[in-house]
């Protein structure tokens, strides 16, 4: 009977070295898949009568295949045993979750280090270039100055970016200093990157405010609200506070919200609230329970995205008190306030802060004689100067650091200094 049996060569024996299967060397695997290919294949027979070498060249790669196979399949079995032995897949996993609690722990503490620190050098930065800083804009000439032959009266300095000279009429030069100088051809853009590292610190928690004073027809407005192709400082920068919370937003949650005023003839009226129907609501600027001043009943409109705010501003816009004088055929008649409302938390230790961004388009100081004005804009002048000269006083005792800073002299100043 063992005759009968096909000689084959396995295991890298030689042909010479041939040996026969017993009980001892049977594989089952390898006999089916062997008989196989013995039996169906192309029987080639070698002069002695058994299998030719080229199939038992094949007989041995499937051999070696089928033994890889089978360790293989060994290895999946032990691991499906280990993972249907649950006393030892729990406990590793509770380790491992225990162990991944406390490096999220570590991180979040370090983050909210790391992010308080961060907090700490920007605004010591912002506070070393100092509290108050004061740019300068001028605007080019406009068409009837053009039209009336007049040339700038304006000296740049190309090194100094801080610097400009103004030539007077007897042809002496007058020097002045600034934060910094902006040049008639710099953009909305050019400003407000000036004024944006100031305004992303009210995401911090500070107060801030920012001021446009000028003479009257010298481009205030034009850089707080602009135009809409040309956007000034009031939207971009709620449009940077959207960025920037947004940005923020894995730490913090922020919710920002828009309030607008006029102080006209030292009245404060709310430009959020439609008036046409009926008289405007009586505003004052009162102190509250926790000290801070507040103006009772304005209008808080909270903001989700910038095509809210736009519309917002618009609406503020169109109702603000102008007039048209001498200097401006569009004169702002009234000091007009927008307040930026901030309240965050922070979604790892739940600390909250609320902070306000003040942007005012200060009405034009103006020499009353020069812009001609007569009965009601000689009125209005008349309390524009007067609060701006109040305000200057503010200012002045603010910057000398004196201990007694004059806010209430004037209910126009009262409400810049809420
Ligand atoms: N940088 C500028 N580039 C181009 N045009 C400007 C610039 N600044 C101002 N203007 C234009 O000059 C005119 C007067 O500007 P604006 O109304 O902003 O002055 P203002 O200081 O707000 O005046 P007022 O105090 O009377 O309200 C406007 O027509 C405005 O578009």
């Amino acid at each position: 009977m063992e005759d009968q049996h096909p000689q084959i060569c396995c295991d890298g024996v030689s042909p010479c070295e041939s040996k026969g299967y017993s009980a001892d060397n049977y594989d089952p695997d390898a006999v089916e898949e062997s008989e196989d290919t013995v039996t169906s294949g192309s029987r080639e027979v070698s002069p002695a009568g058994g299998p030719t070498l080229p199939i038992l060249q094949k007989i041995v790669d499937l051999s070696s295949k089928i033994k890889v196979l089978k360790d293989e399949h060994a290895l999946v079995c032990n691991q499906v045993k280990e993972i249907k032995n649950c006393s030892f897949v729990e406990p590793e996993m509770s380790k491992a979750l225990q162990l991944l609690n406390t490096e999220l722990g570590t991180l979040k503490r370090q983050y909210l280090e790391e992010s308080s620190e961060r907090k700490r050098l920007y605004n010591e930065n912002i506070e070393l270039k100092g509290n108050i800083r004061v740019f300068c804009r001028c605007r080019p000439l406009n068409q009837a100055e053009v039209g009336n032959g007049c040339a700038s009266v304006v000296e740049f300095d190309a090194s100094h970016d801080n610097e400009l000279q103004i030539l007077s009429t007897d042809s002496s030069k007058k020097h002045f200093k600034f934060d910094h100088v902006f040049k008639p051809e710099d953009s909305q853009e050019t400003v407000f990157a000036q004024t944006k590292p100031i305004v992303t610190s009210v995401l911090d928690g500070y107060n801030v405010c920012i001021f446009a004073y000028g003479q009257t027809g010298t481009g205030k407005t034009f850089t707080m609200e602009g135009t809409p192709e040309n956007r000034g400082v009031n939207y971009r920068t709620l449009e940077e506070l959207f960025r920037s919370s947004e940005s923020r937003s894995r730490l913090m949650k922020f919710e920002l919200s828009v309030s607008m005023l006029e102080v006209y003839n030292e009245k404060i009226r709310d430009l959020l609230v439609d008036n046409s129907n009926h008289p405007p609501k009586k505003l004052e600027v009162k102190q509250s329970a926790e000290g801070t001043q507040e103006v009772p009943g304005l209008v808080e409109a909270q903001v989700f995205n910038t095509d809210e705010v736009w519309d917002l501003l618009k609406r503020g816009y169109s109702v603000r008190s102008v007039g048209s004088t001498a200097a401006n055929e569009q004169s702002s008649r009234s000091h007009c306030l927008l307040r930026v409302t901030v309240k965050g938390e922070n979604l790892i230790n739940g600390q909250k802060t609320r902070s306000h961004l003040w942007l005012v388009d200060l009405a034009g100081s103006e020499r009353v004689g020069k812009v001609e004005t007569e009965g009601e804009r000689l009125k209005e002048s008349q309390f524009i100067n007067k609060s701006l000269s109040a305000l200057g006083d503010v200012i002045a005792a603010l910057a000398s650091k004196t201990s007694h800073i004059p806010y209430r002299f004037s209910p126009s100043v009262k409400t810049f200094c809420i």
